[in-house]
């Protein structure tokens, strides 16, 4: 091959991979109506795939994962391939661990020993999928098995035979055939269709009988639309369809598994193969646990139980010696933390308006974190990239503060310098400390103590402290904060108005405390301040005091 010897990277060295001519494709303009029937490859697909594949421990803690999942098709290993594999097979007959609603399925190339092989590690089972394969694609064909067009159609030919053979041997079975033309994507549709009704016209397939053909994009070679038109072009034009249960399996070479794997289902796939978190050979599989959820989040059951994704991931990450992406569709550790300011105050929003009875609907979060366990603390991180709203929300998430929006506006600057001098996130701890540094202001005075005769009109007698001593400071007003501020003011011979007011209570019962927050305008310069008090009013005089004793300090 010649290359532009200025440029080692040279895209003329590739080829796009075939595509079919479907003019009228119909998958387009469906949608995808119920989950499909989930076949779990992990346990070989997966574990072919890893530096260390699973010891038997690993294999039945994954086994027993996939049946708490809810998976009914498990493909538990190549039994011909390895003693591991047989010993599994035997262990789940022997010790009675498949639930008589699960089947498992194990595959083997179209080879007589095998074939043979396999068929005595399923020795006993109830049901069984016996899942065959040989590969069809031009290069397979020429450079791998050496064999044209006629001797690939006959490997699997006998293949077919050979499986139909084995299951007569073992009546007592309820077998069920599949077959995968493996590399179908890079094979010329027309000759994946005519290896696929070899084996047909084998097993004879009827809706009462139905076998499983299964196709694989062994190496993702195209965009998921061109897997879809290749899978309604092989729907539409296979025979038996009614006994063919149509099954996929994508790869994720080009990031694509997932999309491809549901285009197929608009395609007319019935089944989709797959993993948990997508392990699989090269990029992995199509990531099952993505699939499912994709489902879910558009209001259809995955009939997958996917409620407890912490438990997979351990599970998972125990077994496959695999780490999980912290943005991992769906159950990643960040998949559900907003940084950024406008996300945050959107979610605060959209969360204090949602209510239990209404569809989800809140802005940056596609589904509710909880119905994955995930709680809120982690739904709104702070750091330089948040506003307002974010430390609002971590301030009333962890602490019950409502801020008004003045104070978050003066706030949060503060906190976003704090970040940026620290480099990180801003925990919850210190933007309290940050809040209580900045607005809660006990010195050089503060409340000792308050008489309030409320008849009519408020009349306030306040026992202020400071360093010299204490004094009783008298006013009378409408309400206690405007006796109090009048009393200041006679004292003082400041002018003093207040803006702006709030109160709120934090907690219930005899625990509750109260939050003031307070906007004064003292001598014409803006000053706020707040206070927390188990009393209602000794928390608004102390709101007072801390904005008077701020602006002192100013
Ligand atoms: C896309 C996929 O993931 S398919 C699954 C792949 N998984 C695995 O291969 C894991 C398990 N496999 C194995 O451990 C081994 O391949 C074994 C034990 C099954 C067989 O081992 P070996 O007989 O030593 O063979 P090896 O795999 O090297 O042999 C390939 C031979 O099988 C033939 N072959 C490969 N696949 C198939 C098939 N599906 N059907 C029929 N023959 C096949 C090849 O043409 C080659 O034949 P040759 O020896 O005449 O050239
Ligand atoms: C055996 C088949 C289904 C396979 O694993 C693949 O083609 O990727």
């Amino acid at each position: 091959m010649t290359t532009n010897p200025t440029h080692r990277f040279d895209h003329r060295k590739y080829r796009p991979g075939p595509v079919v001519d479907l003019p009228n494709r119909q998958w387009p303009g469906r949608t995808i109506q119920q989950a499909p029937i989930w076949a779990s490859v992990d346990l070989r697909d997966g574990n072919q795939a890893l530096l260390e594949p699973m010891d038997v421990t690993q294999k039945r803690r994954f086994w027993d994962l996939l049946i708490r999942l809810g998976f009914k098709e498990i493909e538990v290993g190549f039994p011909a391939a390895s003693q591991p594999d047989f010993d599994f097979v035997r262990w789940l007959i022997e010790e009675d661990r498949i639930p008589a609603d699960v089947t498992v399925q194990v595959l083997v190339q179209a080879r007589e020993d095998l074939i043979r092989r396999t068929f005595e590690a399923l020795v006993g089972a109830r049901q069984a999928i016996v899942h065959v394969y040989n590969s069809t694609s031009p290069v397979q064909r020429d450079w791998v098995f050496g064999q044209d067009r006629e001797g690939i159609k006959t490997i699997a030919r006998q293949g077919a035979h050979w499986v139909q053979q084995g299951a007569r041997d073992y009546p007592e079975t309820r077998w069920t055939f599949q077959y995968s033309p493996e590399s179908f994507t890079a094979t010329e549709p027309d000759y994946a269709l005519e290896v696929c009704e070899a084996v047909l016209d084998v097993w004879q397939p009827t809706p009462e009988n139905p076998c499983i053909i299964n196709l694989p994009a062994t190496v993702e070679v195209a965009t998921p639309n061109v897997f879809a038109d290749q899978v309604e072009w092989f729907s539409t034009h296979v025979s038996r369809r009614a006994g063919v249960i149509l099954s996929v399996h994508t790869h994720n070479d080009r990031g694509g598994a997932v999309a491809a794997a549901e285009l197929a289902l608009l395609a007319g796939a019935d089944r989709v193969e797959g993993t948990l978190l997508g392990n699989g050979e090269r990029t992995g599989n199509a990531d099952l646990l993505t699939l499912a959820m994709n489902l879910y989040s558009q209001g259809i059951d995955p009939r997958l139980d996917l409620s407890d994704p912490d438990e997979i991931i351990r599970v998972c990450t125990d077994c496959t010696g695999l780490t999980v992406h912290p943005r991992h569709p769906w159950v990643g550790e960040l998949v559900y933390t907003a940084f950024s300011g406008s996300h945050q105050d959107a979610i605060r929003k959209c969360l204090s308006r949602q209510t239990d009875d209404q569809p989800w609907q809140v802005a940056y979060l596609p589904i509710d974190p909880a119905d994955l366990g995930r709680d809120y603390q982690a739904v709104i991180r702070v750091n330089s990239q948040s506003g307002k709203g974010g430390v609002a929300f971590v301030l009333e998430r962890d602490y019950g503060l409502v801020l008004p929006r003045w104070m978050q506006t003066e706030l949060a600057p503060l906190v976003q310098q704090a970040s940026e001098r620290r480099g990180g996130e801003m925990d919850p701890a210190s933007i309290h400390a940050l809040f209580r540094a900045r607005f809660i202001a006990d010195d050089p005075q503060w409340l000792l103590g308050y008489r309030l005769d409320r008849n009519g009109h408020d009349v306030i007698e306040a026992r202020i402290g400071d360093r010299s001593g204490e004094r009783i400071l008298r006013g009378e007003g409408d309400g206690a904060i405007a006796a109090f501020v009048a009393a200041w003011t006679a004292w003082s011979g400041k002018r003093l108005r207040i803006l702006d007011y709030q109160e709120h209570a934090i907690g219930e019962g005899t625990d509750a405390e109260a939050a003031a927050y307070v906007q004064l305008d003292v001598e014409g310069a803006r000053i706020t301040g707040a206070a927390i008090d188990r009393d209602t009013v000794a928390a608004s005089l102390r709101a007072v005091l801390s904005a008077v004793n701020r602006q002192g300090r100013a």
